[in-house]
């Protein structure tokens, strides 16, 4: 029978709050799955239910075909690393991460094998004899991890592990995770509200608002089509246009836009998203007709701010503030400063459409 971990319509509320409101999800054995959403979305309820620290209100938890809505967390097996490291401040690294195989009563020759693997696969070999207070934050999560994943966990669920951290560090430990996940095979369910962590480790991300799951799928999924603006808003960067549809086009302001798939209703105000990576440098001469017809404009380069592998220039159109991302060496080659025209093209199926528009709370 497969180890699958399925949540069935899972509610919970606290009083009249709906932290949690009827989600369905499958994890599948061996799957890395990133819970995404905005403060208050109701993740770590959710992540919470899943280790039995809380009682869903309703709905069915089952894993490996059994009901575990009752069974406790110490019963479930699963493996939790938190946010703070929660490590026993007056032990070795070493005792730390044998702790749970000490409870288990393991004889200690493989107790004393486990720890040493462990120790390797999170690169703490050297700092074994350390306790905690001698070890900086990252240090201090690898220990979390390996006395996480020291009793073999079925599940490991990780709330926000590495949001304490800064970002070289939680990028290193990123790639330790994963790779954890993949040589070990341990279904992980990861807490984060950072899009760019979920996208870069998880298998699938599930993305929530309102304690619902608004989107599933795989990180590429998620970022090429957002099946609402709120998702195209909160993964990743989109430019957002507000306008109206006229003769089978877009106009919005004094312009007009070409944009596949636009459904046949006319007149009606729609909500066109297009990422910044997606609109494209024209290089002169442009012809007048150009122009007028093939979704080119020209505008001014109002801020130019380095990304590293990108160059982001923000831009005004029709008075609405854009980005246009280009590749650094393409950058270089145009030579643009602040305060000069560009010549942009907004390729027609580049664009998301929306019917509604997510308006974000800041
Ligand atoms: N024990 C509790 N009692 C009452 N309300 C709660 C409790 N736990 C969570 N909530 C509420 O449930 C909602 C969801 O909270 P939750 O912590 O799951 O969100 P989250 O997405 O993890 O947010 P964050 O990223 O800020 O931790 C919030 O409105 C929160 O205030």
């Amino acid at each position: 029978m497969s180890k699958k971990l399925v949540l069935e319509h899972i509610c919970k509320n606290f009083d009249s709050l709906i932290a949690v409101n009827d989600v369905n999800l499958v994890v599948e054995p061996g799957e890395f799955l990133c819970l995404l959403g905005p403060s208050g979305c109701g993740k770590t309820t959710l992540l919470r239910i899943i280790t039995g620290f809380e009682q869903a209100s309703s709905g069915t938890l089952s894993y490996n075909g059994k009901v575990i809505n009752k069974v406790i967390p110490q019963k479930r097996d699963f493996g939790i690393v938190f946010q703070s490291y929660a490590l026993f401040p007056n032990m070795t690294v070493k005792q730390n991460m044998a702790f749970g195989l000490n409870m288990r009563k393991m004889p200690q020759k493989l107790i004393d094998e486990r720890v040493n693997e462990i120790l390797k696969l999170v690169g703490l070999t050297d700092w074994q004899n350390h306790y905690p207070a001698q070890l900086s934050g990252g240090q201090q999560q690898r220990v979390a991890l390996g006395r996480a994943i020291a009793i073999k966990p079925k599940v490991l669920l990780l709330d926000e592990p590495l949001s304490a951290l800064d970002a070289k560090i939680r990028v290193r430990l990123r790639t330790v995770i994963k790779r954890l996940q993949q040589d070990l095979g341990i279904t992980m369910i990861y807490v984060t509200h950072d899009q760019e962590e979920a996208l870069s480790i998880a298998d699938r991300v599930a993305v929530m608002k309102d304690g619902q799951v608004r989107q599933i799928g795989s990180p590429w999924e998620i970022y090429k089509a957002p099946k609402t603006s709120f998702v195209a808003q909160f993964v990743g960067t989109s430019n957002f246009i507000s306008a109206t549809k006229k003769n089978g086009k877009i106009q919005f302001g004094q312009r007009e836009f070409v944009v596949s798939g636009l459904t046949d209703a006319a007149g009606e105000t729609l909500h066109l998203a297009i990422r910044p990576e997606k609109i494209e440098f024209v290089a002169p001469p442009i012809s007048p007709e150009q122009y007028v017809t093939s979704n080119i404009v020209e505008v001014v380069a109002e801020v130019i701010t380095f990304l590293g592998a990108v160059v982001r220039i923000t831009f005004l159109l029709e008075g609405k503030e854009m980005d246009v991302d280009l590749p650094e060496k393409e950058f270089e080659k145009i030579g643009l400063q602040r305060g000069e025209k560009l010549t942009l093209y907004f390729p027609p199926d580049a664009f998301h459409v929306y019917t509604e528009l997510f308006q974000e709370v800041i």
